[in-house]
């Protein structure tokens, strides 16, 4: 495809009002229906970048460009803009006075506009799926943190957005429950919708990133690529330091 870049970011810099300089002179394209994982070290500022994707941080310096459209203008619909661009947290973010039925209808009425009963049809097709049907009169601290972050990308996903941002979806999950966050992120891969994801899995990085980029101190990307060559024949000493590290510490 001659032109299927998404997110085309270029020189972003921030820098913090306490002086920390999360992101340094970042640039990068972010492909249509393709995987983007993001890795490096704690405090590279790979969260800062995930969040400046959807306007839950502003760059200090430099262009963000979505579909095109200049997003850090001023005029531009930053709620129009998180209808396209959903994200999944660490910590599921579920709201916990609700069920999960509801956590699931909420913003496709009140955001979409989408008849109740469409919604709960959407939400139940999509529940049983992911085995979790019988639990839509639960509150999300009856479910274990695996079926909530499940719940949590459902919702993302329940909205048709073009694009998923994922922080570190997996870390706050006990072992057991990993796996089962992942099989569903695989799935969601095989839908073609464009992920971009922070996360410390890197079995699943190589496995099903289309580009890895590699983040360091300083809030710097030091290196991007496909996984086969990133984890096989990393170019930058840092890289190479970042893999071993990860790669033998269990
Ligand atoms: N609101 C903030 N105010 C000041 N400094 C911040 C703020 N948020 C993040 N930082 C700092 O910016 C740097 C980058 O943080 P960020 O969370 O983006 O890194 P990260 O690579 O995602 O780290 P981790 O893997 O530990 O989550 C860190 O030094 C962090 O302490």
């Amino acid at each position: 495809m001659a032109n299927n870049s998404l997110f085309k970011i270029e020189k972003l810099s921030k820098v913090f009002e306490d002086g920390t300089k999360a992101l340094d002179d970042v640039s990068l394209t972010i492909n249509q229906h393709e995987v983007t994982i993001i890795i490096g070290p704690s405090g590279s500022g790979k969260s800062t970048l995930l969040r400046t994707l959807n306007l839950m941080e502003y760059p200090t310096e430099g262009t963000i460009e979505f579909e095109g459209k200049n997003i850090l203008n001023p005029n531009y619909d930053v709620y129009e803009h998180r209808k396209h661009v959903g994200m999944v947290f660490q910590n599921f973010n579920l709201f916990p006075h609700l069920t999960i039925l509801e956590n699931l209808t909420l913003a496709q009425v009140d955001v979409l506009k989408r008849d109740k009963s469409e919604a709960i049809s959407k939400a139940m097709t999509l529940l049983e799926k992911v085995g979790l049907a019988e639990k839509i009169n639960n509150y999300p601290n009856q479910l274990s943190g695996g079926q909530q972050q499940r719940v949590a990308i459902l919702r993302a996903l329940l909205m048709d957005p073009t694009a998923i941002l994922f922080d570190e979806p997996t870390s706050a999950l006990d072992p057991e429950m990993i796996k089962e966050v992942l099989l569903l992120m695989k799935d969601l891969i095989q839908t073609g919708i464009t992920m971009i994801i922070v996360t410390h899995e890197m079995g699943f990085a190589r496995h099903f990133a289309d580009k890895i980029v590699v983040m360091d101190k300083g809030g710097k990307i030091i290196e991007e690529g496909h996984p086969s060559v990133i984890f096989n024949e990393p170019k930058n000493e840092k890289t190479k330091q970042f893999l071993s590290n990860v790669l033998t510490s269990f």
